[in-house]
């Protein structure tokens, strides 16, 4: 079970402000979290799935959240996205118009408009409707963020474009490639024209170069249209693209800077599990079976290292962030 516990991380760069640049619109952060906390259940079997987190997600970022199976990480992406009732906190959103909301509070009638003005979702099985071709997928969300007729379809032809699936406007998502797919996927997304990008395991279902053309292309989303884009992921893949990687754990997020990268899965795991010694030094594992692959042939992987900011990962301030 999940419950509230001791560990309390210092707070981290997760909460400084954006950094002041531009126009004073674009200085306001277009999501701000405080003191956000989701229980499921209630005594015996009660979970505290995300714990008192402060986060700041700024104009223009990807931000990627990290973090072992069960730690919070999607509870606390559909409470991002007003899927999902905290049950304490605010979530201050602030449109492309400037005006903020929190949709903490937000009247229960109020939060279909702003999901439709204000985020757009991507999730690691697509959610497309396979009774409707690309362009028709597309359409139905621009519909509903108040787009109809042929204006629905021009914008529909101009996303597929920019994800460069013109030539399968016509097909339907299962005579597409998952690739493909998520592409459309994201491209239904972006129908609203959304401040933020919300995203659940996007690559998850994806061979190597086709998650890694899908974390380009979220990359240059938010570089070109001064978009947040939020991802959750286990994918180390998804660090090239990433602002910022935060860890979470336990519904919080965690210092990890006494944490080491696991050399089988990529993960950062405390020193404290699984491990063993090589070349005379200790080697630490996420679990026994990393521990058992990496001691059946150690020199498949890499040297074992702390877990600090891999290449590629700018603006990573420090502690509290990997
Ligand atoms: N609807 C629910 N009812 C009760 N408990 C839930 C519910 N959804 C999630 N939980 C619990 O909340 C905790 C966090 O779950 P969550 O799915 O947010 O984690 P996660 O980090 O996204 O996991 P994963 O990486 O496996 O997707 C877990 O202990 C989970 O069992």
């Amino acid at each position: 079970m999940n419950t509230a516990r001791t560990h309390r991380p210092a707070p981290t760069d997760a909460t400084r402000p954006a950094a002041t640049s531009g126009t004073e619109a674009a200085n306001i952060a277009p999501l701000r979290v405080r003191g956000l906390t989701k229980t499921y259940g209630s005594g015996a079997t009660e979970v505290r799935a995300v714990d008192a987190v402060d986060l700041d997600v700024r104009a223009g970022e990807v931000l990627l959240v990290m973090g072992p199976s069960g730690s919070g990480k999607t509870t606390l992406l559909l409470m991002l996205g007003a899927l999902l009732r905290p049950t304490t906190g605010s979530i201050l959103v602030t449109d492309r118009a400037s005006v903020r909301i929190d949709i903490a509070t937000a009247a229960e009638r109020a939060l279909p408009a702003l999901r439709a003005h204000s985020f757009g979702f991507i999730f690691q099985d697509y959610a497309l409707l396979d009774a409707l071709t690309a362009t028709e997928n597309i359409a139905v969300a621009a519909n509903i963020a108040g787009l109809t007729g042929a204006p629905a379809h021009a914008r529909a032809a101009e996303l597929l474009e920019r994800v460069g699936l013109t030539h399968r406007a016509t097909a339907r998502p299962s005579q597409m490639s998952g690739g493909e797919q998520q592409r459309v996927a994201l491209a239904r997304a972006l129908a609203n024209d959304p401040p933020v990008l919300l995203a659940d395991e996007p690559t998850a279902n994806l061979d190597a170069s086709r998650g890694r053309d899908l974390a380009r292309l979220l990359r240059t989303l938010a570089d070109e249209d001064h978009r947040s884009v939020v991802i959750v992921s286990h994918d180390e893949r998804l660090r090239e693209v990433a602002d910022r990687v935060l860890w979470m754990e336990d519904g919080a997020f965690r210092e990890v800077a006494a944490m080491v990268i696991d050399p089988v899965c990529g993960m950062a795991v405390e020193p404290t599990g699984p491990s063993l010694e090589r070349l005379g030094r200790t080697v630490w594992f996420c679990s026994d079976g990393c521990r058992r692959e990496y001691a059946d042939d150690p020199d498949h992987f890499a040297p074992p290292r702390p877990a600090v900011v891999g290449p590629g990962v700018a603006n990573i301030p420090p502690g509290g962030i990997i």
